[in-house]
């Protein structure tokens, strides 16, 4: 398997190189390559997703990527801004699906923002849609009749792209707990109408999953009340951006949240959820688990390797249940250690 690393920037590079010290503990055989992307690609580049990036990432089977995001740029125009290179590696590679799980681990229950006994029925699947919405949509500025600026998103999803990540979630349900729900909007938004109509079209295929639908105000309530209600929730990119944020402090931290995101083939880019964290960049305190979990994902989507990517999953599992905590956390372990902990129970 071929492996694209994209380390990026902020703690991407502190994080990715946990990752890889969990990919060599396997002893896999893999050929890996790595690439500028983001920020740091723009500065060596003058482009975040240079043709030379894009041309590897197009060659590998799978892409671990770590975040994308340098407050330096924040003002340049906005086609070079670091984060369009994970938009552009999104649409370019048609990564439409993007599953973001959240579990409480065992031993997190008092690190969730949530009472134990709430957070610890948290076992869901956010299935977000990542080439349509807000993000996608025409966008600018412009002057209104009467002079004054006005900023503009166009959001908008067409029946298919409603349809194929429909199917993508409700095959995800059959495989968990046989529940689907649909988070949108469509008491105001037309585009979600529409989304909503399509995920009931799509639902007579899946007579074995019990599909309700939510208004997103109402699941951001829902998620902090009762998350343990939700087994799978599918949702548009935007809703699916902020509520997966939400879901990580649930189970205590966002630097344990992974994501696979997947196009119709087996190709997939594997991320933290999280950004490039310029806060804390170059400090070595960011939590690498959601790298490492992330890695897990790419094993287990795009290599077929259960068994690695069920090992990785014990061993974070592991290392948690140990009581290693990073300042995420409220404990003192660094990235590194944190990385080398889950490598001492791979050896173990
Ligand atoms: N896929 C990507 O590459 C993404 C990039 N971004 C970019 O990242 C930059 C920073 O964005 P923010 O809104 O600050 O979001 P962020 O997710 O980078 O950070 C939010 C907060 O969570 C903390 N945090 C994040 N990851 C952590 C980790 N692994 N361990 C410990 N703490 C962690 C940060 O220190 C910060 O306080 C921006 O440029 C943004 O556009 C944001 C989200 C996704
Ligand atoms: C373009 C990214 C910065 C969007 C994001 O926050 C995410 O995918 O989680
Ligand atoms: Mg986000």
């Amino acid at each position: 398997m071929k492996i694209l690393l994209l380390a990026g920037d902020g703690i991407g590079p502190e994080i990715m190189a946990e990752a890889e010290k969990v990919l060599a503990a396997l002893n896999l055989t893999v050929t890996l390559d790595r690439a500028l992307v983001g920020g740091a690609a723009y500065e060596a580049t003058g482009h975040p997703l240079p043709p030379e990036t894009l041309a590897k990432a197009e060659a590998a089977d799978a892409i671990l990527f770590g975040a994308v995001g340098d407050p330096r740029f924040d003002s340049v125009e906005r086609h070079l801004r670091p984060e369009q290179a994970i938009l552009g590696l999104r649409s370019e590679l048609g990564l439409f699906a993007n599953l973001r799980p959240a579990k409480l681990f065992a031993g997190l229950e008092d690190s969730s923002a949530l009472r134990p006994e709430v957070a610890a029925a948290i076992d869901l699947l956010i299935v977000r849609e990542l080439n349509g919405d807000v993000y996608f949509g025409e966008k600018g500025t412009r002057t209104t009749a009467s002079g004054e600026r006005e900023g503009y998103d166009v959001m908008s999803y067409s029946e298919s792209e409603v349809r194929r990540i429909a199917h993508v979630a409700f095959r995800a349900a059959q495989g968990r707990q046989k529940r689907l729900c649909s988070v949108d909007k469509a008491n105001v938004l037309e585009t979600s109408q529409l989304w909503r109509d399509v995920v009931i079209e799509v639902a007579a295929d899946y007579p074995d999953v019990a599909l309700t639908h939510m208004y997103v105000d109402n699941a951001a309530m829902q998620l902090v009340r009762n998350p343990g209600q939700f087994d799978v929730v599918v949702t548009g990119n935007l809703f699916g951006d902020i509520l997966s944020d939400q879901a990580s402090m649930c189970v205590g931290s966002i630097g344990l949240l992974a994501s696979a995101s997947l196009s119709e083939g087996k190709q997939g880019l594997y991320e933290p959820i999280h950004g490039s964290a310029p806060d804390i960049a170059g400090k070595g305190i960011a939590n690498p688990l959601a790298m490492i979990l992330s890695l897990a994902m790419l094993l287990r989507h795009s290599g077929g390797d259960e068994a690695s990517a069920a090992r990785i999953e014990t061993a974070v599992g592991q290392v948690l249940a140990d009581g290693c905590r990073g300042a995420d956390l409220g404990g003192n372990m660094g990235t590194a250690a944190l990385g080398d902990a889950v490598v001492s129970v791979l050896n173990g």
